[in-house]
Formats: structure tokens, C-alpha cells, sequence
């Protein structure tokens, strides 16, 4: 048996450069992970299937799972026997957290460990990057620049010591879609100005250089998701963003009592809510 941990991630920054004749956006993104996590326990089968479990009913159990597609592209590379995996859900689903990226990413370094294949951690990042531009940066976690369409990673220094509140709205919004209504619109970019508030490990100038360009567009089609942003605002949130290409709308707290006060007061307005830790 083996258990590996998923975590979930947000995006400090994001800036969409431009489209690639390949239909995927060149982009320029600070991604770090939070103590909000999926847990994948791993067993061996002597026949040759690939079977998943989970706690959670909200989820696609075969093909679809990026799970079964990273467990196959194992199988497939190695000759490895079947195997079973259960999936703690804890991350919620479509929520521009990379629930499902990390999902995957823990399993490629999950049937790399069960099965002692001894594949270097590069290795498993570039077949991650063949199932999903975010999940390099799942496989290896901590804070990242990402470039090209997400999958080329740098690791950079970790964001100082804070709390994240995370409110997800009830809806659903599709990654395609946000990057679509990009078109035509025009950014100041913003994660070299990130990437030099982590590396002066100031907790404010972090604050102050959070950005997002899919923000505007998530936020124009979904009410849900401007009202969210207005209400965190109106409670006295100083950074707050969304994540990924939405739904999820973060706010980052350096003080434990903050964070808990906040929490306590949103709760009221959003059936789903969560407090955690940064990570990095
Ligand atoms: C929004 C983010 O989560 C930010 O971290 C990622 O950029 C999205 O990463 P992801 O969910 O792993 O995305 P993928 O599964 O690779 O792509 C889903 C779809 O999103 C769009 N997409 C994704 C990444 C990218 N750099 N440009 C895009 O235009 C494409 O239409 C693509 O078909
Ligand atoms: N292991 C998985 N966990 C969650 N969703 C999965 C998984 N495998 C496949 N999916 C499918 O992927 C879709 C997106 O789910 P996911 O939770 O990864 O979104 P996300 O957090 O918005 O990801 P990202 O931030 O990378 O765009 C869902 O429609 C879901 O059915």
C-alpha cells in the first residue's frame, strides 16, 4: 500500500500574454500550494485493471478521472500489473483549484513509488504536462513561475507565513470559456512584480501584487463571482482574488485570528468556505 497527498494550489498571478496557433493562451503565472488536500491511497492488483473509489459521488470514476488517465499512462510506459486507488476528496471539484491536476499528479508519483520504477521527478512532470497544462507544477508543488501554457516550471521562494480563506460559489465555469473572452482585452502584467514581493518576503507587498487577467472575465459572466469579490471587499479583505480561471475567490490573512474572524463572518454568505494554511 501507498498514500500520496494532493494538495490543492492558487494562483498568486496570472497574466495571459497572448493565443498560440496551438488554441492554448501563453501565459505568466505564479501558482503556490495550500493545505487543502486530496489524499490517494494506492494498492497493487495481480490482474491488469485500473479501478478507482472515492468518498465523494460528484466525480467521473473511470476514463474521464484524470486520475485513471495519469494511472494508465504508467501502466502503459512500465508494464506495471492493475492497481486500485481511492480518492479522499476533500478539494472541491471545478473550482479553479486544480482538484483533478493534483489528483493526477499524485498519481503519477504514486504508481512511480508502488510500483519502484525509480522515474525522475522531470520525467513525471512532462507526462503530466501531455494530460493538463497545471499538473507539472501539481507533481512537484511548492511556488512556482509557470510559463509557455502552464507546464514549464521554475521553482521560486515560498510566499511568507499566511491564511487563506476560500470561498467557492455554487457554480460551475468552464476553463475554455474564460480564456476565450480574453480576446481583445489588454493587461499591465504583474508576475514579475510578484515573483520580486516572494523574493523580498514581504507579506504586504505580496498583498499588493496579486492580479489575475481571468478575473475580469470570470466576474463579468457570473454575477456569483462579482457579488463573492464585493462582499470580501466589503468585509475589509485587503488581497483578494480568484483562483485559476474561477469560480473560487481567495483572500490571504497573516495573522491566524484574522483569518478565523473573516472565516466566521463569510460563512453567513457562502455555503462553502474554507480556512487554511499557506504553504508554498
Ligand atoms: C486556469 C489555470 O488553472 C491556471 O492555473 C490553468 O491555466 C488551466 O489549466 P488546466 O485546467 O490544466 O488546463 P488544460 O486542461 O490544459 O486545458 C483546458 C483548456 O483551457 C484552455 N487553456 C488552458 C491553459 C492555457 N494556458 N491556455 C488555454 O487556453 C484551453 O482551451 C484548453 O483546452
Ligand atoms: N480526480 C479528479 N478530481 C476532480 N475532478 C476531476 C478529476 N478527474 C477528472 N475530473 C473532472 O475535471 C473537471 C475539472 O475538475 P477540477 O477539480 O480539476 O477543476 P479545477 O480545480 O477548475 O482545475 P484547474 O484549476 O486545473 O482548471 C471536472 O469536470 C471533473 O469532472
Amino acid at each position: 500500500m501507498h498514500i500520496e497527498v494532493a494538495r490543492a494550489k492558487i494562483n498568486l498571478s496570472l497574466d495571459v500574454l497572448g493565443k498560440r496557433p496551438d488554441g492554448f493562451h501563453e501565459v505568466s503565472m505564479i501558482m503556490t500550494t495550500i493545505d487543502l488536500n486530496d489524499y490517494l491511497t494506492f494498492n497493487k492488483r495481480t490482474d491488469k485493471r485500473i479501478v478507482l473509489t472515492s468518498d465523494s459521488s460528484f466525480m467521473p470514476l473511470g476514463r474521464k478521472n484524470l486520475v485513471y488517465q495519469a494511472a494508465e499512462l504508467m501502466q502503459r510506459k512500465y508494464n506495471t500489473s492493475g492497481v486500485e486507488i481511492h480518492i479522499e476528496k476533500n478539494i472541491p471539484i471545478a473550482a479553479g483549484l486544480a482538484g483533478g491536476s493534483s489528483d493526477a499528479a499524485a498519481a503519477l508519483r504514486g504508481m512511480n513509488a508502488l510500483f519502484e520504477l525509480n522515474v525522475p521527478i522531470e520525467t513525471l512532470m512532462d507526462y503530466g504536462a501531455t494530460l493538463g497544462s497545471d499538473i507539472p507544477f501539481c507533481v512537484k508543488g511548492g511556488t512556482a513561475l509557470a510559463t509557455g501554457r502552464g507546464e514549464k516550471i521554475e521553482t521560486i521562494k515560498s510566499p511568507p507565513h499566511g491564511w487563506v480563506i476560500l470561498a467557492k460559489p455554487s457554480i460551475s465555469v468552464s476553463t475554455p470559456k474564460i480564456y476565450g473572452g480574453i480576446r481583445g482585452r489588454k493587461f499591465t502584467p504583474g508576475t514579475e512584480k510578484m515573483k520580486t514581493a516572494l523574493e523580498s518576503g514581504n507579506f504586504d507587498e505580496m498583498i499588493g501584487a496579486l492580479k489575475n487577467d481571468l478575473q475580469s472575465v470570470t466576474r463579468e459572466r457570473y454575477k456569483e463571482v462579482d457579488h463573492l469579490i464585493d462582499v470580501f471587499k466589503k468585509f475589509g479583505a485587503e488581497g483578494v482574488l480568484m483562483s485559476g480561471s474561477g469560480p473560487t475567490v481567495f483572500a490571504i490573512f497573516k495573522k491566524e485570528r484574522q483569518a478565523s474572524q473573516f472565516y466566521n463572518a463569510l460563512k453567513g454568505f457562502c455555503d462553502e468556505v474554507y480556512n487554511v494554511r499557506l504553504l508554498g
